[in-house]
């Protein structure tokens, strides 16, 4: 997860909209060293877990669509979460590949049981073809199979993800700088570490190499903290509920800053606990802090990568 660390260090540095606050950052980790909160993965008991190959197949479909809830102020990700994981429940072969490669918007919309479209549905279905198609062509059908041809490499995993689903290539460029994000495809093997409590499909030697996972919550959440400041323009933006475009050097600076600010909280913290802490651990504790938080105002991106 080199390229993601390096590049968005790089737009940190050269960031006009967002900036870092240092005091920021050691007054939260000043509060957490005596005791770094862990938050159980799946504390909300959403998941399909059944501790085998169709847990991995549950959690890749669902972080294929795990983007783009906020259009639907009703909707979130629980919903899809706990959605997927029922469908599962009433059709173990809900998500075989063949079957992934030909939902239709109805057909998702229902499998969810969400009364209307859902935000950028055509997507999601496209989404879901190509999974079910890659997976068919490559790995037999089979998500795990994915997952094992990565020697325990977290790193690997993203590696592979985004090299066969273009989906999953969460980029950017950036005042021509190209830079990686990869939300989605950490975020599964995140998922996997969480889920399998990291044995078994959720071992990995590398778990230290994922960044956290660059979406609308945190970023919110961390400037509530003071670690992140808004020039008064974005400020506004994000107050107003304007949709502020992807791609767009707010969009980029907004996650990329906060993928950087959670490396450097990381750092400090390992430091003055004398603890190794991991980047997933803290985007667990800053999210659950976010979606606890229904005041919390977040920027508004229309996108499939979160
Ligand atoms: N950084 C980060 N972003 C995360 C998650 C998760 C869920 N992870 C689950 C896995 C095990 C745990 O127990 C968690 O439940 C979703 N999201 C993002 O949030 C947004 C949805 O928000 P709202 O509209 O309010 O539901 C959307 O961009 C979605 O992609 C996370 O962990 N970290």
């Amino acid at each position: 997860m080199e390229e993601v660390r390096e590049s968005s260090a790089w737009v940190a540095r050269n960031s006009s909209h967002v900036t870092i606050d240092s005091s920021g950052i050691e007054k939260v980790v000043e509060k957490m060293k005596e005791s770094i909160p862990k938050v159980e993965w799946d504390y909300e008991g959403i998941h399909y877990f059944d501790n085998g190959p169709l847990t991995v197949q549950y959690l890749f479909v669902l972080d294929a669509l795990n983007f783009c809830f906020w259009p639907d102020k009703d909707l979130n990700y629980d919903h899809l979460a706990k959605g997927l994981k029922d469908a599962l429940l009433n059709d173990n072969s809900a998500f075989d590949a063949d079957r992934l490669q030909k939902y239709t918007g109805p057909q998702l919309r229902e499998l969810l049981k969400w009364p209307r479209p859902l935000p950028l549905e055509e997507e999601r279905v496209r989404l879901l073809h190509e999974v079910g198609f890659e997976l068919e062509r490559s790995f037999e059908g089979k998500a795990s199979k994915l997952v094992e041809s990565c020697g325990k490499s977290a790193a690997k995993l993203v590696a592979l993800v985004t090299r066969h689903f273009p989906g999953f290539r969460d980029h950017s460029v950036y005042k021509g700088h190209q830079v990686f994000l990869y939300k989605r495809a950490q975020i599964f093997a995140a998922d996997l570490w969480g889920a399998f409590k990291g044995q078994g499909y959720g071992e990995f030697n590398d778990i230290g190499s994922i960044t956290m996972f660059a979406d609308y919550i945190v970023p919110a959440v961390l400037q509530q903290l003071g670690v992140l400041k808004y020039s008064s323009t974005l400020a506004n933006a994000i107050q107003d509920s304007s949709e502020i475009g992807a791609g767009t050097e707010e969009e980029v600076e907004l996650r990329a800053c906060s993928i950087y600010a959670v490396e450097k909280m990381r750092e400090l913290l390992s430091i003055k606990s004398g603890k190794q802490v991991l980047s997933v651990q803290l985007d667990l504790w800053l999210w659950s802090v976010g979606v606890q938080c229904p005041s919390l105002q977040h920027h508004r991106t229309l996108s499939i990568y979160y």
